[in-house]
């Protein structure tokens, strides 16, 4: 490994939330529904810190809640039938439906009553307001909420608990006319809130999330959701509160919800036009001028922070829909679907492309591990957050605050391709005023080629592309879990994940401050990625979304152009890779020129 100097960064500054901490949630899995204030200032990381889930991906994909004897139906398609829950004209009778069991035909019908109840009770505060000439203005409250409060208490809301998962009797493509439908019915308990969430062992989770209009969400496709967390950072601008958004509340319930792979519910909004159809309540009257469509069951599989259209820092977060949950499987099929997935994709659609396993699955694939796709920094660090470009129209090399950084160059082309290797690289990233299209985030969009994993000789696993992949194009991270180095313990084992991190010659090493990303619990397709005496790939130190040079991003660029099927290796004895001490008590199976040549006389017979 190389010597590792350094410099002194300073005062470190927290990247998270700031604020103090009251406990992370004050409401409980029984809360009533609608009843909890969605807010918590819980001081948290912006990192993956605090991941505390030790349940694999796999384990938890299986794992399907069960609240209710009778399991709700939730079918992978938009389009099935659904059941009106308004209770109106043209609607279909539940009792026809073949897929749907006695069991699921009561659950239906009680969703349905407390619907109507709601209604009964809705046309009741409004009959007695008007014949008191209570205008909404004036009584602070709005009918929808009088009528909420009036079902709860007389306990007529079904499904009052905060339900994770699918809610028994509701369908995918059942529609709502209001948000007080979705709480009557145990779908989304917030009656103004996207977000709401449950507390679990002092943690918030996310049981779901509704499209309010009031933020830049969008549904990609019907199984991929983009959305917009919650906090100050309305797309019209909002009554005065515009402000960054935290990691706390609704956000870090969906940041823990993706940590510990749990189900989150999806509701789209619609907006109605003025003579097209919605659901309409009891009288045939449009109780809003939008409608909800309950879009089934997805998990969220990232987060990042964003500039808002307000210059506000925004969280995003994206889900997808888990194919391989559909209530009409069986056991059998679920594990058939959960093999599909490891065969197609390994990241379980973390990654914008497929990364596929190519010959041996099941039991002889690779063996488990979380697929993650953000590095998860140590909790007890404080990372500095930099100070970002201001270059709202483009970074130039000679103004960009990070171009400077870099010694007054932009280290990318125009096409992405990095244009020299150095021993830091400074990105534009969160804090910057620049768009996503900055050409100085060239390694912050992800893999792009078509990589997969597949068996070598006498290495075990390796990666590869099937596509060609030109000089200098950014192939993919290596992510895992950063310890402080005490904790990754350098004893020998057959597969080492341990990649030593820290810009050499950097403040850090005086205080002999050492990290080591961990990628052998929870990793990303770079765990895979073996050496070579002659490689053709070069790990870069890149920063971006914190100053702290002890533990840079470690992001992995061709060091030439890599013909399609080339295994894509690196030097780990350059790149300061624990593994390093392995290939010094093991023989190198890299069978390159090069290797033969730094060890004549070892025997490579595999
Ligand atoms: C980061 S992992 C790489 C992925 C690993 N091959 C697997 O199957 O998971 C590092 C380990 O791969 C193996 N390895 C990597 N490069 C090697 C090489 N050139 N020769 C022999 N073994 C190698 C060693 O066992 C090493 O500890």
């Amino acid at each position: 490994m190389g010597d590792r100097r350094f410099h002194s960064l300073g005062k470190r500054l927290r990247v998270d939330s700031p604020g103090g901490c009251r406990k992370p949630d004050e409401r409980t899995e029984s809360a009533e529904n609608g009843g909890g204030k969605g807010g918590c200032s819980s001081k948290s990381r912006l990192d993956g810190a605090g991941a505390s889930y030790s349940k694999p991906d796999d384990e938890a994909a299986v794992a399907v809640p069960v609240r209710s004897k009778t399991r709700p139906t939730e079918v992978n398609s938009a389009k099935v039938p659904y059941v009106d829950a308004c209770g109106g004209v043209g609607r279909r009778d539940l009792r026809t439906s073949a897929a749907q069991g006695k069991e699921g035909v009561s659950d239906q019908m009680k969703v349905k009553e407390a619907v109507r109840a709601f209604h009964k009770i809705f046309e009741e505060v409004k009959g007695a307001r008007k014949s008191k000439h209570v205008f909404e203005k004036d009584s602070g409250i709005s009918v929808f909420s009088e009528a909420l409060e009036r079902m709860k208490m007389s306990k007529k809301c079904v499904n009052p608990g905060k339900l994770r998962g699918p809610v028994p009797g509701v369908e995918i493509g059942q529609e709502f006319c209001c948000r007080a439908e979705l709480v009557v019915t145990g779908v989304h308990g917030q009656i103004v809130k996207g977000i709401d969430w449950v507390s679990k062992d002092g943690k918030p989770y996310a049981t779901s999330i509704v499209e309010s209009g009031q933020y830049s969400n969008c549904m990609k496709s019907k199984d991929e959701v983009i959305y917009c967390g919650e906090g100050g950072n309305r797309v019209f601008g909002g009554r005065g509160c515009l402000k960054d958004q935290k990691l706390s509340g609704g956000n870090l319930a969906l940041r823990n919800s993706m940590h510990s792979n749990h189900p989150v519910r999806f509701v789209r909004r619609y907006k109605l036009t003025k003579c097209g159809s919605g659901p309409r309540h009891a009288n045939h009257e449009r109780l809003s001028n939008c409608k909800y469509v309950y879009q089934g069951i997805f998990y969220v599989r990232r987060y990042w922070i964003e500039r808002g259209p307000f210059g506000k820092l925004m969280y995003m977060f994206r889900l997808t829909r888990d194919l391989t949950r559909n209530s009409h499987d069986g056991t059998s099929n679920v594990s058939r679907a959960l093999e599909r997935v490891c065969v197609d994709d390994i990241s379980r659609g973390r990654e914008k492309v497929p990364i596929r396993v190519s010959g041996a699955v099941g039991k002889d694939g690779p063996s488990p591990f979380n697929y993650i796709v953000d590095i998860i920094y140590p909790e007890q660090k404080d990372l500095s957050p930099p100070i970002g470009c201001n270059c709202e129209e483009g970074c130039h090399s000679m103004i960009c605050s990070c171009a400077i950084k870099n010694g007054r160059e932009l280290p990318y082309k125009q096409d992405g391709r990095i244009s020299k290797f150095k021993p830091l690289v400074y990105e534009c990233g969160p804090y910057c005023s620049c768009s996503h299209s900055c050409i100085n985030r060239a390694s912050q969009s992800g893999i792009k080629f078509d990589l997969e994993i597949f068996q070598t000789r006498g290495k075990g696993w390796g990666v590869r592309s099937r596509s060609h992949i030109p000089l200098g194009s950014f192939v993919c991270e290596y992510i895992g879990k950063v310890l402080p180095d005490v904790l990754a313990s350098p004893e020998f084992n057959k597969h080492q994940y341990f990649f030593n991190i820290g810009v050499v010659g950097a403040t850090h090493e005086e205080n002999g401050e050492y990290f080591t990303i961990d990628a052998k619990a929870n990793g990303n397709i770079g765990r895979f990625i073996n050496h070579s005496c002659s490689p053709n790939l070069y790990a870069q130190n890149v920063l971006y979304d914190h100053d702290d040079k002890s533990m840079p991003h470690i992001k992995f660029f061709a060091s030439k152009d890599i013909l399609p099927l080339t295994e894509l290796t690196f030097d780990y004895t350059v790149s300061h890779v624990r593994c390093a001490d392995v290939l010094q008590r093991m023989k190198c199976y890299c069978n390159t020129v090069a290797c033969k040549e730094k060890r004549p006389n070892e025997e490579r017979s595999r």
